[in-house]
């Protein structure tokens, strides 16, 4: 754990540093991956299989008796808790639907813009640590709303070669029928190039390890993606009427994720800080993912900051997935904040909530990217298409807009598109 005190304005981006992988090493390494990948196909990816998962697989593929396994099989209290998930993540999407709004922009010219679902995608679902099932209804719940016709999932295998039956359940929740057993960078790349059984998609959703995000990154020119989503992070702003038990609960959720997860407290209060620290080792023995937790503290920051209008200009420049204000809150101080995943206001809006159940998505932009990337929802589905409609009059209207501006373009041709049409029209009346 780094600790900080009343740090200036331009220390604040050193102490934003994430703990990312040395991407000199893991670049070149995802790159031959890739390359295999598209090369060799599916015994490429039946040959990573084997080195990283440690499982020797004959099929790539979910069975539908794999599936129908895993509805049967699956805890009858799980099973309830899932889909009262899935609900309120439906309802949530679902409210994103937005009504076409028409607009005459000059007399007699329309413009409007209509949503289409993306046709083919591919979700990827982490399961290299922990088999994250919530994933599957945070990206196969929006997919099913939008009405994408080709569904694909990847997953790791287990070492038994086999995929989570909540993974199985949640996917037949949402109508996903198309499971393979792929995880890692090969995953990304089968679902960019296609493979013999794995089929190529136009884009490809879903959080990951940095060799996921990495692959993800470098697909980019060959196929859409959501966002760089890695290792998970949460930042909390904690002031005098935080609980230090929670804060400290918040933070050990995020580190538990895995070792190269971040979790920082920004606080404008010393004693917190002091009973949050002294909270995290007691709360830290009794977990069963303590080593991961402990080894994510290690690159953990605390910062003790003059007043809450610094904790949040911090926590603007640092851009956390997640950002939870375990302090006084007003709608004045919701709107200073720029920069964040989604944030969770209050003592009693725990990030677990919105990691599982609360409604809002899961998969959200780290390392930074939420600067300028949004989190998965009902849109990053679609494709927005612009449609406009000019009557007779219309035209006439904008017609010298057009050509003057198409002329001092140099682009004649323009021009001429709207003047032939406006000599038609003359010589009709
Ligand atoms: N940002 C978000 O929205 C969000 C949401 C959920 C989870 N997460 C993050 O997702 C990550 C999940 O990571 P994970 O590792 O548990 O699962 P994962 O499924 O992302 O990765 C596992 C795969 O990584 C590959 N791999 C492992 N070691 C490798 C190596 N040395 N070289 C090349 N490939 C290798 C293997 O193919 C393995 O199947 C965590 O970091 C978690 O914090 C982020
Ligand atoms: N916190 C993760 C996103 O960073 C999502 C998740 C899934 N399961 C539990 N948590
Ligand atoms: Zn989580």
């Amino acid at each position: 754990m780094k600790r900080y005190k009343y740090p200036s304005a331009k220390q604040w981006p050193s102490i934003c540093q994430r703990p990312v992988m040395d991407s000199s090493s893991i670049f070149p390494a995802v790159n031959a991956i890739i390359y295999d990948v598209a090369n060799n196909g599916n015994a490429a990816l039946k040959k990573y299989a084997q080195k990283f998962d440690g499982i020797i697989l004959k099929n790539l593929s979910v069975t539908t008796q794999e599936i129908n396994a895993a509805i049967r099989n699956i805890d009858p209290s799980l099973k309830k808790a899932i889909l009262q998930a899935k609900n309120n993540i439906h309802k949530f999407h679902s409210s994103q639907k937005q009504a076409i709004v028409k607009i005459e922009t000059t007399k007699g010219v329309t413009c409007w813009r209509e949503t289409r679902p993306i046709e083919k995608v591919g979700l990827y679902i982490p399961g290299g640590s922990a088999p994250l099932f919530s994933t599957v209804l945070m990206l196969g719940v929006p997919a099913s709303i939008a009405g994408c016709k080709e569904i694909v999932l990847c997953t790791p295998p287990n070492k038994n070669g086999k995929v989570h039956d909540a993974i199985l359940f949640a996917a037949s929740l949402c109508g996903i029928t198309r499971i393979f057993k792929v995880g890692g960078a090969q995953a990304i790349a089968a679902m960019a190039y296609g493979t013999k059984t794995i089929p190529a998609v136009n884009k490809i959703f879903g959080p990951g390890n940095q060799y996921v995000m990495v692959a993800k990154q470098i697909l980019q020119s060959k196929v859409a993606i959501d966002m760089p989503a890695g290792p998970s992070e949460v930042l909390v702003i904690a002031d005098k009427t935080a609980n230090p038990a929670f804060v400290a609960a918040d933070l050990l959720a995020q580190a538990e994720h895995g070792t190269d997860s971040q979790v920082v407290l920004v606080s404008t209060d010393a004693d917190i800080i002091k009973q949050t620290e002294v909270a995290i080792q007691q709360q830290l023995s009794l977990l069963p993912r303590q080593n991961i937790a402990a080894k994510a503290l290690e690159h953990a920051r605390i910062v003790l900051m003059k007043n809450i209008k610094d904790a949040i200009a911090f926590s603007n420049t640092y851009a956390p997935e997640h950002l939870i204000l375990a302090c006084k809150t007003t709608n004045a101080l919701l709107k200073e904040i720029h920069t964040a995943g989604s944030v969770f206001i209050g003592n009693y809006s725990p990030e677990s909530v919105g990691d599982y159940a609360s409604g809002t998505n899961h998969t959200l932009p780290t390392n930074g990217y939420a600067t300028a990337y949004s989190g998965v929802s009902l849109d990053s589905f679609y494709k927005k298409i612009t449609f406009q409609q000019l009557t007779d009059e219309g035209l006439k209207n904008i017609a010298n807009t057009v050509t003057t501006m198409a002329e001092a373009e140099g682009l004649q041709a323009h021009s001429e598109a709207v003047k032939v049409r406006l000599r038609h029209i003359k010589k009709a009346k």
